[in-house]
């Protein structure tokens, strides 16, 4: 069997090298974020005789066309949580698995901005800057504890809920406002995120990049802020009107702002960047930085490469956020021919008509579907040098049905 190959873009940690290199997966790494058409010719560069796996973080854009212009693209990994970046229909349709990590950097972006909290409370690199500027501001007006303020949580997930712990430890009141989720600690829900926004000293957002939260923070909202509070943004650069966040820091509303994260942010590690948000001493800039910490990179290199590695293995699809939920366990006898299928009434019967006419016992079957694709995992007691394991996998791939179909890489033969 051909081995893997896998381009890993975006600096992703050397522990995700380091898991490939035991597991046989060759890897290939470039430093920064590509194009669409880099994408493809980088993947394409590649050998096309054997699965292939793109490694990614939030800035790499995977959209359909990559899945149409490489066949041989089994796995995409985002080695981050969101997966905003990744045209997950066109990976489902294409029956191509999408993987990433959903806690490992969850703390790592709760920490910075529960830093960020008291740097803007204190005012601290506004009188940094003055420092700098060889200006010695000592002075407390403006300057404020945390402790009895109000922190305003918007997106009450994995990172706004350990926000919620850890700021209660400091003495603030903590109030959220989410589609759902239930409460920790004493954190109170808002029925409204105009409530929020209206109670507020300081806002942090931490909702996904969806059409719902796209220019969720605009005028109004900002509006809606208490006059002096502070809005945090380490969630996506599109959830914020940049415009007129600037407008309500120079007219006086807001007292500050930290932003990690950007509608549109340099591809590489040294790029030129700018914002509307530049040269304001108000607010804290940072390079979405929210979870670059060497802890939380190092683990998330190992879940996600882990998890891909699985998927080639035994079409497991644990950390998966396009393909049915199953996990088989590792393959007892023979091989394992891993299916990816339309769900559509008959694909079951279709598929064991093929493998009932071969006359080959089937030691093991395992299915689970989500709305639109079905996958199915049978265990054969056929070697990968058999033969009629590939006879067997080109007639269940030329299936209608079929979206994909493979050999799983461990063998029990
Ligand atoms: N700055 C950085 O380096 C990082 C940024 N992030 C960003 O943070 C986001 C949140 O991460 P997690 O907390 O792990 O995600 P999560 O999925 O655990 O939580 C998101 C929460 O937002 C809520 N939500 C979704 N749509 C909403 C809406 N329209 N109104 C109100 N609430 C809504 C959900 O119900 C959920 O509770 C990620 O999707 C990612 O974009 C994540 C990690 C690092
Ligand atoms: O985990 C996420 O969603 C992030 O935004 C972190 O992105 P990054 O891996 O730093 O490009």
């Amino acid at each position: 069997m051909n081995s893997p190959h896998a381009l890993l873009l975006e600096n992703i940690h050397t522990t995700a090298h380091e898991e490939f290199a035991r597991r046989g997966v060759v890897v290939h790494a470039v430093p920064g974020a590509l194009g669409e058409a880099q994408l493809i010719e980088a993947l394409r560069a590649l050998p096309q005789d054997g699965p292939l796996i793109l490694g990614i973080r939030s800035k790499t854009r995977v959209p359909a066309g990559v899945f149409a212009a490489v066949p041989q693209l089994e796995a995409v990994g985002a080695f981050c949580i969101g997966t905003d970046q990744i045209d997950l229909s066109a990976a489902q349709a294409s029956g191509v698995g999408v993987f990433n990590a959903p806690f490992s950097n969850t703390r790592s972006v709760a920490e910075l901005v529960l830093g960020e909290v008291i740097m803007l409370a204190r005012q601290t690199f506004a009188r940094s800057a003055a420092c700098h500027r060889g200006l010695w501001h000592k002075s407390a007006e403006g300057s404020h504890e945390v402790r009895g303020k109000t922190l305003g949580i918007v997106g009450y997930g994995h990172i706004g809920s350990q926000l919620s712990v850890l700021a209660e430890s400091l003495g603030m009141k903590v109030r959220y406002y989410d589609i759902l989720s239930v409460p920790l600690g004493n954190a109170q829900p808002c029925v409204s995120l105009i409530e929020l926004l209206s109670l507020s000293d300081f806002v942090s957002l931490h909702v996904p990049d969806t059409e719902h939260t796209r220019g969720m923070i605009g005028g109004d909202e900002i509006a809606a802020m208490r006059r002096g509070a502070a809005l945090i943004n380490a969630s996506r650069g599109g959830v914020v009107d940049i415009d007129a966040l600037r407008d309500a820091l120079v007219a006086g509303h807001l007292g500050g702002a930290a932003i990690d994260v950007f509608p549109s942010e340099p591809a590489r590690v040294g790029d030129v960047f700018d914002s509307p948000l530049r040269g304001l001493d108000s607010v804290i800039l940072t390079p979405h930085i929210g979870g670059s910490t060497e802890e939380a990179q190092a683990s998330i290199g190992r879940e996600v490469a882990v998890s891909l590695s699985h998927y080639l293995d035994s079409g497991a699809t644990l950390g998966g956020v396009t393909l049915p939920l199953l996990d088989a366990g590792p393959v007892r006898s023979g091989s394992r021919i891993v299916n990816i299928h339309r769900n559509v009434p008959g694909v079951l019967s279709k598929i064991n008509r093929v493998l009932g006419d071969s006359q080959v016992n089937i030691t093991g079957q395992s299915l689970a579907t989500v709305a639109s694709i079905g996958l199915l995992l049978v265990d054969v007691p056929l070697g990968h040098g058999d033969p009629q394991l590939h006879e067997l996998v080109q007639a269940i791939a030329a299936l209608p049905v079929s979206l994909r179909t493979r050999v799983a890489r461990q063998s029990a033969a």
